[in-house]
């Protein structure tokens, strides 16, 4: 191999692995306003664009466990009580409830509507204007079906908030530009909105969000942090958050330590990818978190297929444990199937002459005897069969799709990618289920 070839190679695996520092006019101006507006930088963090989870920031010295790695003065967290304090408090001088999100999604608006006038004009000025999670498409009829009913819940919910909102401003102008006021709080800009607060909003107990104005239907536990929202997620990432009231700061701590030129995450919770492409429009590949969920009926179908002979015996079987609201888990993962899935085989992989203390007990002892579980995962290998020809059948529909990329962006990327993960898991938990029967 040659030297030119060896830089040339050398210099192409830097661009694919490293990051690029991405300072733009925005970024900096957001520090230089925050830095006016009393906030100094705890660790030297940087903008850049990693490439696997895009613009994120990343430590320019080593970060040792322990350190804060964000303090943000309480006065430049957008809260509900920042709303109350603006022009446009008076949309929610009604006699109806608000959410937090939409308390919040409409005052962005409304700030992002004043430009050069807003007090967080270099805040919203670094804000994306687009994004991969399903809340921001107009179109989502196309998603595999176990998402698209939560999709179109959330769709539903910015609908219905949005009319709300709506019906608040009426015919009223602004008093700034003599607009319409239904020109500037328009469906879309509501849509973006709404997407901001659900891809950046941090959690701040309520005790340091109290207001008694705005009638709110949920916790006002929910806050727009600038700067603390550029931070990317991973599990792997340790974080601790407190308001220190004394200081009125607002922090964040990792209990990990970073390395130079690293990227610095922090943790949004133990989401599984299904949470994670509706909240926020990414995914992290084999996520710990990730389960299939099993319905009973298709457990029972393949419990029967195995025994018929049980037909009868398990459809009373089958009504009693919904009763009683048994097994509620049913689900498989990565390393094999959920207790209460194992248990739900066994329930009805027992002959009916089987005596329901038997069956307790067997159920709640260490472990199977040996046929007992060699049933289970012949069952199991059934149901897991089945749901990967449901999810190859749901994969080839969206590969059919030839210009859904163009019409449906990310969103449509991240779902595809989604349903691979779940093919995935659902090989793996075959392959422990097959090994668990020699
Ligand atoms: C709080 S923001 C983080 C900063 C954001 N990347 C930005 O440029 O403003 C959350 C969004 O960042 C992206 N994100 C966060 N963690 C990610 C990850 N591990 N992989 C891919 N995208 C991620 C997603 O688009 C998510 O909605």
């Amino acid at each position: 191999m040659g030297r030119i070839f060896r830089v040339r190679k050398r210099k192409k695996k830097n661009t694919l692995d490293h990051p690029r520092v991405n300072s733009t006019k925005e970024y900096l101006e957001l520090i230089d306003w925050m830095k006016k507006s009393g906030w100094k930088p705890s660790c030297k963090l940087v903008s850049a664009h990693f490439q696997n989870t895009g613009r994120g920031l990343m430590a320019k010295k080593k970060i040792v466990a322990g350190s804060a790695i964000a303090r943000i003065p309480y006065r430049l967290l957008i809260t509900v009580k920042t709303v109350l304090e603006s022009a446009i408090r008076w949309i929610f001088d009604v006699k109806r409830f608000f959410s937090t999100q939409q308390v919040l999604s409409t005052f962005l608006i409304w700030e992002a509507h004043l430009e050069h006038l807003s007090t967080w004009k270099n805040y919203i000025d670094c804000l994306p204007t687009t994004f991969s999670c399903p809340a921001f498409c107009d179109d989502v009829s196309w998603l595999p079906t176990f998402l698209l009913e939560k999709a179109e819940d959330v769709r539903g919910n910015i609908s219905k908030t949005y009319s709300v909102i709506r019906e608040s401003i009426q015919s009223k102008k602004c008093a700034h530009c003599s607009r319409e006021m239904s020109s500037i709080f328009t469906f879309q800009k509501y849509v973006w909105a709404w997407c901001i607060v659900s891809t950046r909003a941090v959690y701040l107990c309520p005790k340091f969000n109290a207001q008694n104005y705005i009638m709110l239907s949920d916790e006002n536990n929910l806050a727009l942090a600038p700067y603390i929202d550029l931070f990317n997620h991973s599990y792997t990432a340790d974080v601790k958050t407190c308001v220190i009231e004394s200081e009125g700061v607002y922090q964040i701590e990792t209990a990990v330590a970073f390395d130079k030129n690293s990227q610095v995450f922090i943790n949004y919770g133990p989401l599984s990818n299904d949470r994670l492409f509706m909240d926020y429009g990414f995914i992290i590949p084999t996520n710990v978190q990730d389960s299939v969920v099993i319905s009973y009926d298709v457990v029972l179908r393949a419990a029967n297929d195995y025994t018929p002979l049980n037909r009868h015996i398990n459809e009373y079987r089958c009504k009693f444990l919904r009763e009683k609201g048994l097994f509620t888990n049913v689900s498989c993962y990565a390393g094999g199937l959920s207790w209460d899935c194992q248990a739900l085989i066994y329930v009805f992989s027992c002959a009916a002459s089987c005596k329901i203390d038997d069956i307790k007990q067997n159920i709640f002892s260490d472990r199977f005897k040996k046929d007992s579980w060699e049933t289970i995962c012949d069952i199991g290998k059934s149901i897991i069969d089945a749901k990967l020809v449901e999810f190859e059948k749901e994969l080839r529909a969206l590969n059919e799709r030839g210009t859904a990329v163009e019409m449906f962006g990310d969103c449509f990327v991240v779902a595809s990618n989604l349903l691979r993960e779940y093919i995935d898991l659902l090989n793996r938990c075959y392959i422990c289920l097959n090994r668990k029967n020699d």
